[in-house]
């Protein structure tokens, strides 16, 4: 069967799904049609400063596992407090063997707001992300049946030691080789250089005080007990490369592909972002994996100011969501009877749109052999799942009918799903101040002169627009360096980004037949900044930023819903929240 990309049991044990190679790479070639989709969670950090989920001991988010720092995407001044990324696909779904990575992602998502969406008019607003496409491209050449690893940096294994136990880092495949050459050829053979060798080995196990023989990554490396003779014949990276294959059979029988879709504008008017085949399916067959990331109590996707969380702290009282829900809920499978939910963490899922009558997909519990899903999960009450630090749960789509090329893929999302979305288009209205605004992205497309802080006075930006100075732009170039230090003041809000400041523009002129700027950028931290006065500066060395809290996603009347996960299908051991 024709497939570019498998998702199926890793070739790492114990560390649940790999994506695979169905066919070879050149190094550079895109790994599938379309990118992550990538979903902000916002200030979650603050759900822990609240007594009431101290109160339950410790709350558990599986997610934390899986996400990026926003900082990465540009994102992190999207709210008052952390903000992380699920980068549903290669981000999330990939494993990582710092010695054997193949996938290199992207560091960047790609924005767009299709169907010109605007708060002041369509209900639609802030119900799905605008970041998207976050490509995955094979960073050497990779055969067919190669595992796919992605890099999460040495620092994220060094940091989990306690919770997954030693993983080789970066080199200690060719350490582990050397050390074994030394071991078994030099000091054994007793040759002359034992001395300088004992001294090499003393520094590796002794002169480390961190040392500990079960806690080494670089023993880890080692092979197993049977496989030296190979390793002497072949080397340790090429031996280990050799058991990170899957053949094409194993694929066909134990995995499901992930490289059916294509990425595009829905089918369906303002629904967003969708999922088309990229090839004819088969009716009844399995069309994608849906790994799950569980969510046992769907409070913790509650969303509220950080301020307010403060506030209710200090009254002791315990908190009163004031600002909706994260926009993950959208992307997660849920129960009316049950606080579980199930947030999809691999590819092309949250890209799949909602259609009763064009309906061509349905959801069911993945095959255990050909995923990472665990049915004895399924009799489990949900607050069992809190104390779960893995993923071990899976769901797979599965094709209705026969699918034709170029159609979108469509799931009937549910009864109450429907419901609510009607609800929501018949009885929404703008927010106030719906008509003046212009998102940051839009307003740096626009190549207007900036306003200096006195037009501002009569003439202002929307309200949730901050002008701010990027630190790139003082890297590159510098026909201003003649700065000048003119005091400290409060900063009127935090950029979010190390390499971006807060800055008022004092004047425009011409120069050169192009407009440059005075400005005073505040520089440092938290409270008071240093303020610095510089000339000269074009246009290109400031954007628009959305000030925290501003975006679409933020809308206090922005749809909220989960995809109903059909009752058929739904364990009764999860009902807990029966109405
Ligand atoms: C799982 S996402 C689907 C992908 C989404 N279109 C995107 O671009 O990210 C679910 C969200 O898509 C939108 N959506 C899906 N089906 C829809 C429909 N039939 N009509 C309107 N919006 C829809 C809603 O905003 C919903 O909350």
């Amino acid at each position: 069967m024709e497939c570019g990309v498998w998702v199926g049991l890793s070739t790492l044990p114990g560390t649940g799904i790999g994506m695979f190679a169905g066919k070879d790479f050149r190094k550079g070639e895109t790994l599938l049609d379309y990118g992550d989709h990538i979903i902000p969670i916002v200030d979650i950090s603050s759900k822990f400063q609240n007594p009431k989920d101290i109160d339950r001991s410790e709350v558990s988010f599986l997610w934390t596992e899986y996400t990026w720092n926003a900082d990465y995407f540009g994102m992190s001044r999207m709210g008052m407090d952390a903000v992380e990324v699920a980068s549903a696909g290669f981000g999330a779904a990939a494993n990582s063997f710092m010695d054997f990575v193949n996938v290199k992602e992207e560091d960047t998502a790609k924005y767009t707001v299709p169907d010109n969406i605007h708060r002041s008019r369509d209900p639609e607003a802030g119900a799905f992300t605008y970041h998207h496409s976050r490509g995955s491209f094979a960073n050497d050449h990779i055969r067919a049946g190669q595992e796919l690893f992605v890099s999460y940096g040495d620092k994220w294994f060094k940091g989990r030691k306690k919770l997954i136990g030693p993983v080789p880092i970066t080199k200690d495949h060719v350490k582990a080789e050397n050390l074994h050459v030394i071991f078994q050829h030099k000091l054994l053979n007793r040759r002359p250089k034992l001395k300088a060798i004992l001294e090499e080995m003393w520094h590796i196990f002794v002169g480390d005080p961190e040392f500990n023989p079960w806690e080494s990554s670089l023993l880890a490396a080692l092979p197993e007990k049977d496989e030296y003779d190979l390793m002497e014949q072949i080397g340790l990276i090429e031996l280990k490369r050799r058991k990170m294959v899957r053949s094409q059979e194993w694929l066909e029988e134990h995995a499901v592909c992930a490289d059916n879709f294509y990425f595009g504008v829905s089918s369906i008017p303002k629904a967003g972002h969708g999922a088309f085949a990229k090839r004819k399916l088969k009716a009844g067959t399995a069309i994608l994996p849906v790994p799950l990331i569980h969510i046992p109590d769907r409070s913790i996707l509650e969303m509220y100011h950080p301020s307010g969380v403060r506030e209710k702290n200090r009254q002791n009282k315990t908190s009163i969501p004031e600002k909706g829900q994260q926009l993950l809920v959208n992307y997660c499978l849920g129960h009316a009877n049950s606080t579980m939910l199930l947030s999809p963490y691999g590819p092309a899922f949250n890209l799949i749109n909602h259609n009763q009558t064009r309906v061509n997909v349905k959801l069911q519990w993945a095959l255990p052999k050909r995923s990472n899903h665990f049915p004895e999960m399924l009799e489990k009450d949900p607050s069992y799942f809190s104390d779960i630090k893995s993923a071990k749960l899976a769901m797979e789509v599965v094709a209705l009918r026969d699918i034709e090329p170029d159609e979108e893929i469509l799931l009937d999302y549910g009864e109450e799903w429907e419901a609510a979305w009607q609800n929501h288009v018949q009885t929404w209205n703008p927010v106030p101040d719906a008509h003046d605004y212009v998102s940051a992205a839009e307003m740096n497309k626009r190549p207007e002169r900036l306003r200096t802080e006195f037009e501002q006075i009569y003439d202002p930006y929307p309200s949730n627009l901050a002008i701010v100075f990027k630190e790139s732009y003082e890297h590159n170039m510098g026909p201003y360096r003649d700065t000048k230090e003119i005091g400290h003041k409060n900063v009127k809000f935090s950029t979010g980004d190390s390499n971006k400041h807060t800055c008022e523009i004092l004047s425009a002129k011409p120069l050169y037949k192009r407009t440059v700027y005075t400005a005073v950028l505040g520089i440092g931290g938290e409270g008071a900044e240093e303020m610095v006065l510089l000339e000269n500066l074009p246009r290109e060395a400031f954007e628009f930023q959305d000030r925290p809290h501003t975006e679409d996603l933020f809308l206090p009347n922005a749809f909220r819903h989960d995809i109903r996960i059909p009752d058929e299908m739904f364990p009764e051991a999860w009902k807990n929240n029966m109405q």
